[in-house]
């Protein structure tokens, strides 16, 4: 629709549509057959039934150029559905999963992308014979590179975006992050690239039948350029129709093109979200698990619920370690509870291993690295070894996700009603009226003031805060009996972390949630948590009450984090 209140977007589309429309209607608009000669009348002009005259066959100029418009344009689709369909899908596998298949197809495009075009035509010609269809579709085979690298450029910096991260952890399956996040993305450029890919293919495949390269015994216009130019001398005119044709639709089409830019890459460029994944497929964006036990050995804990060594329903873990080739292990044995009700805190130094901890949990480690050893269970339901699709039916059921980077994890192509319903519908398998209701209720749950103004909003076109709110909703939406938040509220400002905090608290009581909270900020640590755990070089060196942790601290490091905050008062 903005196309059309685009000047240049108008006046294209308008021509294509009328050139496709008069093609489509050739046998209404000219009673003559293309091919039906008589000599009697070659270069005539325009007579009766016959408005463009005839050409040096005899032939009506107005059928053949309908007619031949017909070939020219079906060929030029044909190129396009071929590029498009060797292009686009393997662009994707490549861009989002990387790996072999990426390395390969990238070899054969570049390969591809090498050979000399006219040569390849020429060659195919001679091989495969002068039909117009054949030398469209060895025409697609050379153009798909183009849509390859297209898709596959941004396909590989889409899935480094948190928000990617963030549907993952939703609980979204790979073909429906593809087809939401990922698609949306790519969808502008391909059907830009489209747009210029089928000027250039009529353009070629014109300058072919020109050079007399086609088979010449279906008209096109490329066909009766070429027929015309033998007659230059005897009848000019006869150049100008096809001419015209070919000039106004390919022109159209790059007219078109560079309307669509304006219109649909101007709303990418609105919400720029901050960036903070790393290179691999970030570590930065993961919530922690809380714990129990494994303080070191023979360290027994006060006030630690349950006999020692008894696993809490909700969330345990025992003896977890985490291994990357070449790094080898960066968790050692970490254990962890988290019961029903309560706050678990998890702290320590960056790369202290919180973050793979919690992207075990949440069964989102990096492709490389992988649990190898220990036992997490969730509602006592061993999760180590667990096909991905079952990992999935947890995350966002019973697992939520508070990430660190609000805005990061939304897309922000899309509003922020669109991104609450789609999981919704997904999960409760509720129809988009009904989701839309719970998501405007959930909105209202943080206390989100206009909850439809939000619903209706971009993620740039909200505050950090209000951010956050929204993925809180986002993670409650399913109701969850576990919730890890990653560091909720360092990306805020102060007076809005203690709003979101306040949230949290009070979402966690009425729920009775099991809440895994990873954060640097002991004060958060006093406010909320029931229970620390304190973490240093992939082990838990101290678990205990908050309170006990940070007024006696056991562990010298404990001692050592505590005094960078509050150096009056241990010691
Ligand atoms: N993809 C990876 N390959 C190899 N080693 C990794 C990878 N990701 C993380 N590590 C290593 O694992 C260790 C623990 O990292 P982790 O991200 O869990 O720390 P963290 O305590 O969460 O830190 P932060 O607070 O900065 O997120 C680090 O030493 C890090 O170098």
């Amino acid at each position: 629709m903005r196309l059309l209140r685009h000047p240049l977007g108008l006046i294209s589309a308008l021509l294509l549509a009328a050139v496709v429309l008069a093609v489509l209607l050739a046998p209404v608009l000219s009673a003559h057959a293309p091919g039906v000669s008589s000599l009697r009348h070659a270069f005539e002009g325009p007579a009766d039934g016959h408005p463009l005259g005839f050409d040096s066959a005899g032939r009506d100029i107005l059928s053949r150029l309908l007619y031949g418009g017909r070939n020219t344009l079906g060929g030029a689709l044909i190129a396009l559905a071929v590029a498009l369909a060797l292009g686009v899908p393997s662009g994707l596998l490549a861009g989002y999963y990387g790996g072999w298949f990426d390395s390969s197809a990238s070899w054969v495009v570049n390969l591809v992308m090498a050979l000399p075009a006219m040569v390849v035509l020429l060659a195919s010609r001679a091989i495969l014979g002068s039909t117009v269809w054949v030398l469209m579709v060895v025409l697609g085979f050379l153009v798909a590179p183009s849509f390859f690298r297209l898709v596959r450029g941004i396909v590989s910096n889409v899935r480094k975006e948190l928000y990617v991260d963030a549907a993952k952890v939703s609980g979204l399956s790979d073909a429906r992050i593809v087809s939401r996040h990922v698609l949306t993305v790519v969808r502008a450029p391909i059907i830009i690239q489209v747009a210029l890919v089928a000027g250039i293919a009529i353009s070629l495949q014109a300058g072919l039948e020109f050079l007399g390269i086609g088979s010449g015994d279906s008209p096109t216009w490329g066909a009766m350029l070429n027929e015309a130019f033998k007659n230059i001398q005897r009848e000019p005119l006869l150049m100008l129709w096809p001419g015209l044709a070919l000039g106004l639709t390919s022109g159209a089409l790059v007219l078109l093109a560079a309307a669509l830019r304006d219109v649909l890459e101007d709303r990418g460029t609105a919400p720029a979200a901050p960036r903070v994944a790393p290179a691999v497929a970030s570590a930065a964006s993961v919530a922690s698990p809380a714990f129990e036990a494994s303080a070191p050995a023979g360290t027994a804990e006060q006030g630690e619920p349950g006999e020692p060594g008894e696993r809490a329903h909700l969330l345990s873990v025992r003896d977890l370690a985490v291994s990357y080739p070449g790094t080898g292990e960066v968790v050692h044995g970490v254990d962890l509870d988290v019961r029903a009700g309560e706050v678990v805190g998890l702290v320590g130094e960056s790369g202290s291993g919180k973050t793979q901890t919690a992207f075990s949990i949440l069964g989102i480690l990096p492709e490389t690295g992988r649990v190898s050893r220990g036992s997490i269970t969730i509602e006592g339901q061993e999760i180590v070894g667990l096909p991905e699709r079952a990992h999935r039916t947890l995350r966002g059921s019973l697992v939520g996700y508070v990430p660190q980077e609000p805005m990061s994890n939304l897309d922000p192509a899309f509003t922020i009603g669109g991104q609450l319903v789609e999981p919704i519908r997904y999960k409760l398998g509720l129809r988009r009226a009904a989701a839309t209701r719970r998501a405007l209720e959930l909105l209202r749950l943080v206390e989100i003031a206009d909850p439809r103004r939000v619903f209706d909003a971009y993620p740039h076109e909200i505050s950090g805060g209000m951010a956050q709110r929204v993925l809180i909703a986002g993670a409650m939406s399913c109701e969850p009996k576990l919730l890890i938040a990653d560091e909720p509220t360092t990306a805020l400002d102060v007076r809005v972390q203690a709003e979101v905090l306040g949230l949290l608290r009070r979402l966690q009581r009425e729920n009775e949630l099991g809440v895994l909270l990873v954060t640097h900020n002991l004060g958060v640590v006093a406010d909320l948590c029931d229970r620390v755990a304190v973490m240093r070089d992939g082990r838990i060196v101290e678990t205990g009450t908050a309170e006990q942790v940070l007024s006696t601290p056991r562990d010298p490091y404990t001692r050592e984090l505590l005094g960078a905050v509050l150096p009056l008062e241990v010691k």
